[in-house]
């Protein structure tokens, strides 16, 4: 299955590929997305067998419907070469390229996988990626990029910035990324949320990326999934209003007209627009 932007993914769940109880445990959650990590939950010495642990879980499929992806270790170092050769044989959905910092990398990601290979997502976690970033949703469609991956944890180190819990200091960073996933048409996911003992902080935070426009947020525990796919929607009023947008531009005398009156509010073509992909979305 290959991400779009009419893709839901409220919800992407990492997991180090070389916990196997967590690769069982996530086929029966109810993320949109695991994302079996080699990158840095995994030591360098226990990255042959992670890699091998993906592979399996690659073979052995049973994720269902949730998007499978696989983020590998730079494309440029050590490990990569192996880590995409792992892939080849069941190629997940997506490939996600970690500290991805311009579209060379991007490029050389493509040629490794072939044109009619799995998506490619790119984390951005780091100020070269940031300022990287107009060129990479230029070359997105190009490229076949699903998403961009806001890596707050990296960035916030490459940044030297000091984050708290309204992740003031990210946010100009955070909203580039959403600005050039819309421009490429790709899903924009938010960061991580470390702390998975604070339902009202992760609500707050799931919220806020919400608002600011993302799809939806990298995850790293189980028991952060529901406040996920809950504050990125679309909720049953959004649904709702979009059913009604979709009937009122439907309805006789709107041929021809960009703007119409609904429950006191104007409507546009552009809203019905938004109405059909969310529908879309839930439907
Ligand atoms: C953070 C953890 C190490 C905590 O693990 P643990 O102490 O085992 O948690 P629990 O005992 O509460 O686990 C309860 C059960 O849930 C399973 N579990 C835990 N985490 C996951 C998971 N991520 N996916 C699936 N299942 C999970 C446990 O196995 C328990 O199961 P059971 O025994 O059957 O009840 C751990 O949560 C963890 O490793 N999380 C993921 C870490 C990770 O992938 N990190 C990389 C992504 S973060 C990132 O990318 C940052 C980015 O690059 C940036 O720069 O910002
Ligand atoms: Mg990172």
């Amino acid at each position: 299955m290959m991400a779009s932007p009419m893709s839901r993914c409220r919800s992407a769940l990492f997991l180090p590929a070389s916990n196997a109880r967590a690769i069982v445990k996530a086929r029966g959650l109810p993320c949109d997305a695991v994302v079996l990590d080699l990158e840095d939950s995994v030591a360098p010495e226990a990255k042959a067998a992670a890699r091998d642990a993906a592979r399996a879980a690659l073979h052995d499929g049973g994720f269902g419907p949730r998007l499978l992806v696989v983020r590998i270790n730079a494309v440029d170092g050590e490990w990569a070469e192996d880590d995409l050769a792992a892939l080849a044989t069941a190629p997940p959905d997506a490939v996600l390229l970690p500290k991805v910092d311009g579209v060379a990398t991007l490029r050389m990601a493509r040629e490794r996988l072939g044109p009619n290979g799995p998506a490619v997502w790119a984390m951005i976690e780091t100020a070269r990626g940031i300022m990287a970033l107009p060129e990479i949703a230029s070359a997105a469609a190009e490229l076949r990029l699903g998403a961009l991956v806001a890596g707050t944890n990296d960035l916030a180190l490459d940044l030297r910035c000091r984050p708290g819990p309204d992740r003031a200091p990210l946010l100009p960073a955070l909203a580039q990324i959403v600005a050039a996933a819309r421009a490429g048409r790709m899903l924009a996911l938010d960061g991580v949320l470390n702390v998975f003992d604070d339902p009202d902080r992760l609500a707050a935070e799931c919220r806020q990326g919400a608002d600011w426009g993302f799809d939806g947020k990298s995850l790293i525990h189980p028991a952060q999934i529901d406040a996920a796919n809950a504050a990125f929607g679309p909720t049953e009023a959004e649904v709702g209003r979009a059913r009604a947008i979709v009937a009122a531009f439907a309805s006789p005398g709107t041929e021809g007209r960009g703007a119409i009156r609904l429950n006191g509010e104007m409507v546009e073509r552009l809203h019905l627009m938004e109405a059909e992909r969310v529908l879309a979305l839930v439907e």
